[in-house]
């Protein structure tokens, strides 16, 4: 590879960290609560032409890459004199491994597999530990545990599946803070239907994951489920526990982990656990990556699916050391409510539960309240493309068409308009 486009991508890359240093002391600046409203649209403005700078060398720097790419692609390959011997099975391996990630990447013709679950719980397990890619508890880890010894004795004891999930619930809303300290909710669906398994626009939502993790603006609350017959489960159920179902399909790429509870995983329960990442991922609309626990009442195996087919397994046992760290880690956080968080934040606003509004051609709108319970529609737009720009526009376009029929248009909040970095 050329060492002068080496060398330019080094160079972009440090002018991009210091514009982004900029930015950062801008913001820094910007938090500061007296600033001048004089002083505040200065470094606003000033923030706009770092962020126009950065997007250029961005772009820059993907020329550079891309060039990078071909001259690689160009270079020939050092032949191999016939009397040296090729390392076969090193070469194997590579062809092995290409197979994998063309399969990983490339779509399914149909979410549905063909096969029972038990069957194809047992083909994929076998296919990732030939690839090395099923990871064994580690009895040896370091830091916290999800439970500990006494609470280990008391859940290998219960009797049914519910029973598991009410009693892992208060543990498992610790781990991944959704307890109040975030807008993350912990959702028992075990009997609500949300998730599809046809890409039919009218095929009903017919599989029922017992449980996920989104924000909470993109759930919708339903009354728990009857406990009939099982006195033990009523008991075990707390009044904060929260029952319901994702409120729209096309949420589905914004979700943080979908949880399947079993009292003893098997072949079958492996093989449920993927069916749901490949409808879950099936057609473009669907998230490319989707993370899963399969859980018991000894332990939690964290599968993570790429386009709908496993690519890792790692098992772990609720009392394993470093099991509690392990388990927060797994999450997936979309950028997009990273930034609908940040945005209330700032804004000083407060997310509604179920408050997903819907969505246009380039953004998502959700209801939003401020400290005075006034209700307002936050959409929240990737900076791809020109989406940034287009806001822009409809915000101008409103603000005149207020200035024009006050009495007719509510209108955008004045200083509405804010990019966050953090998208990236
Ligand atoms: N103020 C609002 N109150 C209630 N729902 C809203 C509000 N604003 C937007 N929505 C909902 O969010 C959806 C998306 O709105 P958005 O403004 O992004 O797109 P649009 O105007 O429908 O289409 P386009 O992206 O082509 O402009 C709307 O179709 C509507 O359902």
């Amino acid at each position: 590879m050329s060492a002068s486009v080496e060398q330019a991508i080094e160079q972009v890359a440090e002018a991009i960290a210091r514009v982004e240093n900029e930015i950062e002391e801008i913001n820094e600046i910007l938090k500061n609560p007296t600033i001048s409203d004089v002083d505040k649209a200065y470094y606003r403005q000033k923030e706009d032409r770092y962020l126009q700078e950065k997007s250029q060398l961005r772009q820059e720097k993907d020329r550079y890459l891309q060039k990078e790419l071909l001259l690689i692609e160009r270079t020939p390959m050092p032949s191999i004199p016939e009397n040296q011997s090729v390392n076969t099975p090193f070469l194997e391996n590579i062809q092995k491994d290409i197979t994998v990630i063309k399969e990983s990447v490339s779509k399914p013709d149909r979410a549905t597999p063909q096969k029972s679950a038990a069957s194809f719980g047992a083909e994929e397990l076998s296919r990732l530990e030939k690839t090395e890619n099923v990871h064994d508890p580690d009895e040896n880890g370091k830091g916290d545990a999800v439970l500990t010894t006494e609470q280990s004795g008391s859940l290998l004891q219960l009797e049914t599946e519910h029973q598991v999930v009410a009693f892992l619930t208060p543990f498992l809303s610790a781990v991944f803070q959704c307890n109040g300290s975030s807008n993350r909710v912990l959702v028992n669906s075990e009997e609500y239907k949300w998730l599809k398994t046809s890409n039919d626009e009218k095929s009903t939502y017919s599989q029922k994951p017992d449980m996920f993790i989104c924000h909470k603006s993109l759930y919708q609350k339903r009354d728990p489920f009857a406990a009939t017959g099982d006195s033990k489960l009523h008991q075990m159920r707390r009044s904060t526990d929260i029952f319901g179902q994702l409120s729209h399909w096309h949420l589905r790429r914004f979700l943080s982990v979908v949880l399947e509870a079993k009292k003893d995983i098997s072949n079958s329960a492996f093989g449920q656990t993927i069916n749901y990442a490949a409808h879950l991922s099936f057609e473009e609309s669907g998230p490319i990556m989707v993370r899963l626990v399969l859980f018991d009442r000894e332990s939690f195996w964290l599968v993570e699916t790429l386009r709908g087919r496993a690519s890792s397994v790692r098992k772990c046992r609720w009392v394993d050391g470093g099991s509690k760290s392990r388990l927060e880690k797994f999450m997936l956080e979309d950028p997009l409510i990273k930034v609908l968080d940040k945005a209330c934040f700032e804004l000083g606003l407060v997310p509604e539960e179920n408050g997903y509004l819907g969505s246009g051609a380039f953004g998502l709108v959700f209801k939003v309240c401020d400290q005075n319970g006034v209700a307002f529609a936050l959409k929240i737009v990737p900076d791809v493309d020109d989406n940034v720009a287009e806001l822009q526009k409809q915000l101008s376009i409103t603000n005149e068409a207020k200035r024009k029929c006050p009495h007719l248009i509510v209108g955008a909040e004045e200083d509405s308009f804010r990019k966050f970095e953090s998208y990236y």
